[in-house]
């Protein structure tokens, strides 16, 4: 075949055959897994397993092109196979679930595999196979994209930098002053419309705030106590809502743009270094009520004032309706225009009154729903360059032997059009692991295998006893279950230690983390020790075998010098290589570059971004 011709051109007639005998696993069937299971298909390897949880929506189809509309609802991993069937000499098996699921996917599942490419959109996700990657030692091609920007790791067990060596730290939140008192850009009274007025009114069961952890970005009293107060007054408006009465949204809207903000206005101190707010005039708000929209207007055209809120009136209404045909909590939805409306419309009614600049619905609806485009070809390149390194890291290339894992690059692209000097690809050297790195650093790794007998049989007090035999732990330990963060035993808390090990939930699939609290006269203490448990058929003696893994002692303040030093390396080649640092939204677990930048185009094209993007904070989705 032709197509087979060229890839033996690249990897020689032998390789080629090595390749046909590989099996891969393509975690995720969107935009890049799409592009994945086309390469790997035209690379000819001879297995490719692909899983995906979700089925297919109709905001897909543009990018992800294996899907056509009668396939919407149907799901990504079974459809993705059909469609490619036609030109494929692998053997395809698709798979619907979460790869988290224990289950379905246990660690047995994942050892076949001899490559496995992550074409994942969650940050908790990319974590996990990381994880799974280092547990069974398997090279893992880590990859995302974000708009122009992409990237991709390659991840060598052991030998470079894994997924999470690189801190992943959580985007800046805005302080609920500047988001309920003093906004100044029209970001902040987009979240106020979209996080805090449209759950008091629209959804009770994401309305009520934790204040505990409430980052109140002020220690004003008066402040703080007039946003407790204003927060208690919605629950009227919400009455107004669940009454349907629409004479009364005249009274929202006076409540929210009128008096609330002379309350604001009385605080004297807010505004000694800043524009005062200007109250919304009752005679637009009453002119507004009378007035109907004439035809529907564009999204994407700036609206003035009086257009704002006479949409507002007819968007409330409408919502009004659907609560009570029913709908009595609704969730804020970007493609739901609804719910779009009315956060637009409040957004800018607020950004009217403290002058910042209004927005049009359309530009809203990107920056609620923290959206970037996904262009497609930023997939297909970012797929290909994931499937040509998996050649050299399964040192496929006979032209180009891979000596040494750290020879192997990371890439990144990025539009780099503004300047011409500017390259759109570059390929940083991979660093070592990171040995601070919570994955692969701080800790050692094993698999304990265990009968299911044995589950239900062994005490956890018997488990602590011989893993303290066999890696030579002190007395005091601790034992966590890192999949649920549980501690299930430590020098203080030893209630579950005559419990079997199914009694305190531990099952196929738990991961424990076993550290030495105790160290030793010499300061010196036992590395902890990651145990994936696998249950398994047939017999063992006792029911269980730890495996066989080194554990050594380190000296703790030595080694607290060695991550420092190792730290301190780390950030210098990060500076050589223009790295920064990557930046995940934890809480919505969906990742955000601000990814590597290296050399001069990419920085550029991120500085870029970041600039158009100032709403979003500096975040970049990478899906
Ligand atoms: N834990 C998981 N297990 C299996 N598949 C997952 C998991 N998490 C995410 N995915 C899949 O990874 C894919 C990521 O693809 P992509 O970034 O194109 O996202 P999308 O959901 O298709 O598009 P968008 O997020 O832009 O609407 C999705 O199809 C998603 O269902
Ligand atoms: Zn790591």
């Amino acid at each position: 075949m032709a197509r087979e011709s060229n890839i033996v051109k690249i990897v020689g007639k032998e390789n080629f055959q090595r390749l046909r005998s590989l099996r891969c696993l393509i975690v995720g069937a969107g935009g890049i897994g799409s592009e994945l299971l086309k390469d790997c298909i035209l690379m000819g390897f001879g297995e490719i397993h692909i899983v995906d949880l979700d089925t297919i929506d109709l905001s897909n189809l543009n990018r992800q092109f294996l899907f056509r509309h009668r396939d919407i609802k149907q799901p990504k991993s079974t459809t993705a196979v059909k469609a490619v069937q036609h030109f494929n000499n692998s053997k395809l098996i698709p798979y619907q679930g979460n790869i988290m699921d224990t289950v379905q996917f246990p660690l047995r599942w994942f050892d076949q595999f001899d490559i496995i490419f992550n074409g994942l959109d969650n940050l908790a996700a990319r974590r996990y196979v990381n994880k799974i990657a280092q547990f069974i030692s398997k090279p893992l091609l880590e990859s995302g994209t974000s708009g122009f920007d992409g990237y991709i790791q390659p991840i060598i067990p052991g030998e470079t930098e894994c997924f999470d060596c690189t801190k992943k730290e959580t985007p800046k939140t805005f302080p609920v002053c500047t988001i309920r008192s003093t906004p100044s850009q029209p970001v902040h009274c987009i979240v106020w419309a979209k996080n805090f007025l449209f759950n008091q009114l629209f959804n009770e069961e994401t309305s009520s705030v934790d204040e505990t952890s409430t980052d109140w970005g002020t220690e004003n009293k008066e402040e703080i106590e007039r946003i407790r107060q204003e927060t208690n007054e919605l629950h009227e408006l919400r009455q107004i809502i669940l009454s349907r009465s629409e004479e009364h949204i005249k009274d929202i809207l006076t409540k929210l743009f009128v008096k609330d903000i002379e309350k604001l206005l009385r605080i004297d101190n807010l505004w000694k270094t800043r524009t005062k707010p200007a109250v919304l005039a009752q005679s637009l708000i009453e002119d507004a009520s009378q007035a109907v929209m004439s035809e529907a207007q564009s999204l994407s055209s700036l609206w003035d004032i009086r257009e704002q809120i006479i949409q507002f009136f007819a968007i409330t209404k409408k919502l009004m309706q659907r609560v009570h045909n029913g709908e009595t909590n609704i969730e804020f939805d970007k493609d739901d225009e609804d719910t779009l409306l009315f956060v637009a419309t409040a957004a800018n009614i607020r950004s009217h009154i403290f002058n910042i600049p209004m927005k049009t619905v359309f530009d809203i609806k990107q920056i609620a729903g923290n959206i970037i485009p996904a262009i497609a070809t930023t997939n297909a390149i970012i797929a290909g360059l994931s499937t040509l390194t998996a050649l050299r890291v399964l040192n496929l290339l006979p032209y180009e032997p891979t000596k040494k894992s750290t020879d192997l690059n990371m890439a990144f692209t990025a539009k780099a059009s503004n300047l011409s000097k500017d390259r759109y690809i570059t390929n940083p050297k991979l660093a070592p692991p990171n040995p601070s790195c919570p994955v692969g650093g701080k800790v050692c790794r094993g698999v304990i295998k265990i009968t299911q007998e044995g589950l239900n049989e062994i005490k956890l007090s018997k488990l602590i006893t011989i893993i303290r035999q066999k890696y030579q732990y002190p007395e005091e330990i601790s034992v966590v279950d890192t999949n649920n963060q549980r501690l299930l035993a430590d020098f203080d808390f030893d209630d579950l230690m005559e419990r079997t090990l199914s009694q305190v939930n531990l099952h196929d699939g738990s991961v424990i983390l076993f550290s030495d609290e105790e160290g030793t006269a010499e300061a010196t203490y036992r590395k902890s020790l990651e145990l994936y448990i696998e249950v398994i058929d047939g017999s063992l003696e006792g029911g269980i075998r730890l495996p066989d893994v080194e554990v050594p002692t380190i000296a703790v303040p030595q080694n607290i010098a060695d991550i420092d030093h190792a730290e301190k390396k780390q950030e210098k080649s990060i500076n050589d290589e223009s790295v920064i640092d990557v930046d995940f939204d934890e809480k919505s677990e969906a990742p955000c570059a601000k990814r590597r930048a290296p050399e001069k185009a990419p920085e550029n094209a991120l500085k870029r971004v970041r600039k158009d993007e100032e709403y979003v904070d500096g975040l970049i989705e990478l899906d």
